[in-house]
């Protein structure tokens, strides 16, 4: 344990059935890092997301946010931690615009603070979303702007913000940047770089080694359900990588990379 980690696991173990989806997995955060989370289809990174995010439980090991152990039995538990998820899917509502979409469900009311009573309170929400998104350095036309006429970037960008409403100390990204175009990935990978100097610990799961090395402080490599690497990403090489996520040898990473550029 290191006295400065935000969350950490210590051997945990999950199974589905016959299938062993992690054998136990150590696994740390610091505040203000950015922890890429690779490995091959099945690896078992969706799974630790899942524990992580309080949606699945563990069968084994121990969770310990800031030095202290916690259970992490259920969504509520780790959102109320401050562990706040943002997943691949998105989830926005397309028919809501910005502002709509930020508040929904922690709608700001005019009125007895608290009270589910009194009438929305449009300009408090207009202004408290404006000023995320100015302190994130998202850009977008408008916090009126229906989310469905926003770009992929954008959209990304707005269900980051959305995971910080609640001030989280964590965010948990699930691949923020498959099907985005060159432009609308570095306004993303801009974003996480936002986040880390906000001093959250973040953890992104990724396929895309390039951003991983553009973005990231550590690399943790998952094979088979099990943790079998950790790189510091300034002194990382690609080939050790991927000669880490396939478990071939560095010599035939470095065979299979030359064929491929050819
Ligand atoms: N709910 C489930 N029921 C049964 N098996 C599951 C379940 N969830 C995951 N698994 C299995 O656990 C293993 C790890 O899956 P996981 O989704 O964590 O991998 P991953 O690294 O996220 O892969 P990908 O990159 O394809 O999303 C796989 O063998 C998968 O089939």
């Amino acid at each position: 344990m290191t006295a400065t980690s935000l969350l950490e696991l210590k051997g945990v173990s999950k199974r589905f059935g016959a299938v062993q989806a992690l054998t136990t997995v150590d696994f740390e955060v610091r505040p203000g890092e950015v922890v890429a989370l690779v490995g091959d289809n099945g690896a078992g990174k969706s799974t630790l997301i899942k524990i992580i995010s309080g949606i699945i439980p563990i069968d084994e090991g121990q969770v310990l946010f800031e030095g202290r152990p916690v259970s992490l039995n259920g969504p509520q538990a780790s959102s109320s931690l401050g562990i706040a998820t943002v997943y691949q899917d998105l989830a926005l509502c397309d028919n809501l615009d910005v502002v709509g979409n930020l508040f929904l469900g922690r709608e700001v009311r005019s009125g007895a603070a608290g009270k589910l009573t009194g009438w929305l309170d449009e300009t408090a929400m207009e202004q408290q979303a404006s000023a995320l998104l100015q302190r994130l350095s998202v850009s977008i036309p408008s916090v009126r702007t229906q989310v469905a006429a926003l770009s992929g970037g954008q959209r990304q960008s707005i269900a980051v913000a959305r995971a910080m409403m609640g001030s989280p100390k964590m965010v948990l990204l699930d691949e923020p940047t498959a099907a985005l175009g060159v432009a609308q990935t570095r306004q993303v990978l801009d974003l996480i770089r936002r986040l880390r100097e906000q001093g959250l610990g973040v953890v992104v799961i990724s396929h895309n080694l390039m951003d991983v090395f553009s973005v990231s402080d550590r690399i943790i490599v998952m094979r088979l359900g099990k943790r079998v690497a950790t790189f510091d990403t300034q002194a990382a090489k690609e080939v050790e990588v991927v000669s880490a996520i396939t478990g071939a040898k560095k010599q035939e990473v470095v065979e299979t990379l030359k064929t491929e550029a050819q």
